[in-house]
């Protein structure tokens, strides 16, 4: 048999750092030949659009590759199989594969695709690398309320958490081979080596942990990791494993909107309103682009919950329409009209 092509898959919860990580990756590539299949929840498609803004030799628009319908999780068969094989078929194939799953996908499924023969003949996976928002473990954003959990447990005697955040960040730690802890810039002295004494008891035997900042890991670290997940899957436990072998898994829990706004001549009081939406109505992410009147380059509007970044990345294109467009992700029952207006001003 050939040799078979190494994939990466690089999960982690809603702004964790994992378009930092492929990012960091794409600049410290040591000459090698790299495939990316980026998803992400939302219908932007902002994170292709950041690798592709970033101007780097060795990521051309052939090379990421987004998978727009929905997440990965949930559309397997439709859009991953045909985008893998679609790579896989190119004159020169890549040397190493890496998929970055949108901040609400269960890493399971996908990486039970590729125990389907037809991929198992040609791919492996090398590794389930997980990103960890350091700050947000720290802030307690995916801990459950003990007391409800023990409530439910007793009425209906089911693993299931009350904090869908909790299931989402379990699972995707659960599958891991590796464990990227970032954003140490923003953790107190010795706060990321509690958290991680604290996840290890839960993840799979042997799985090492990185502590970063700005995902800066080294590629050498991150890939050759040899870990064929594929074949152990039993190994990788999630909430979403039922007893008839099907993934029962949906994003009922989730929200998602894109605003479109007119140019911003006031880019400080935008963030200002966009902050005080996010503290109002619980946002758990916002992200895209604004355009700005006299300005050549587009903005970058990234938030993580409550903290927020803006930078200018590539020249608005000849031609291209200039537009403000973000994305607000939520828990389901986002007030659409009040964060609307919140956010317009
Ligand atoms: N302070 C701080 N910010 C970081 C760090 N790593 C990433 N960020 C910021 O966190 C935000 C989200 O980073 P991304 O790399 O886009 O995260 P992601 O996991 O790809 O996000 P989604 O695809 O939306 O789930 C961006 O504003 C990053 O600049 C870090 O180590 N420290």
């Amino acid at each position: 048999m050939a040799a078979r092509i190494p994939a990466t898959v690089v999960t982690g919860f809603l702004g964790a750092g994992k378009t930092s990580l492929i990012r960091h990756m794409i600049e410290n590539n040591r000459g090698k030949r790299l495939a990316f299949l980026i998803n992400e929840f939302g219908d932007l498609g902002i994170d292709r659009e950041l690798l592709l803004g970033c101007g780097i030799e060795g990521c051309g628009e052939e090379d990421v590759v987004e998978l727009a319908n929905g997440c990965i999780c949930c559309t397997v068969a439709d859009d991953f199989l045909p985008a893998i094989e679609a790579i896989l078929n190119r004159p020169e194939p890549p040397d190493h594969i890496l998929i970055e799953t949108s901040g609400l996908a269960l890493p399971k499924p996908l990486v039970k695709a590729f125990a389907w023969p037809e991929v198992k003949a040609r791919v492996t996976v090398d590794g389930v690398v997980t990103v960890v928002d350091g700050r947000a473990v720290a802030e307690g954003r995916f801990a459950d309320d003990e007391d409800a959990v023990q409530a439910q447990r007793e009425a209906d005697d089911s693993l299931d958490h009350d904090n869908p955040l909790e299931e989402v960040f379990e699972d995707q730690l659960l599958c891991a081979d590796m464990v990227v802890l970032n954003k140490l810039d923003l953790l107190e002295d010795g706060v990321a080596d509690r958290i991680e004494a604290e996840l290890k008891p839960h993840l799979r035997a042997g799985v090492r942990f990185v502590h970063a900042r700005e995902a800066a890991v080294d590629p050498a670290v991150l890939l050759g990791l040899d870990a064929a997940a594929e074949d152990d899957l039993d190994s990788r436990k999630s909430h979403h494993d039922s007893h008839d072998g099907l993934d029962d898994h949906d994003h009922d829990d989730f929200d998602s909107f894109t605003l479109s706004l007119p140019e911003v001549a006031d880019a400080d009081a935008l963030e200002a309103r966009i902050l005080a939406a996010i503290a109002d109505h619980d946002i758990l992410r916002v992200k895209g682009f604004l355009d700005r009147p006299g300005v050549s380059r587009r903005e970058v509007v990234q938030a993580v919950g409550p903290r927020l970044r803006r930078y200018f990345d590539r020249a608005w294109k000849d031609g291209e329409p200039r537009r403000t467009e973000l994305v607000v992700i939520g828990q389901k029952g986002l007030d659409r009209p009040a964060i609307e207006a919140a956010i317009r001003g």
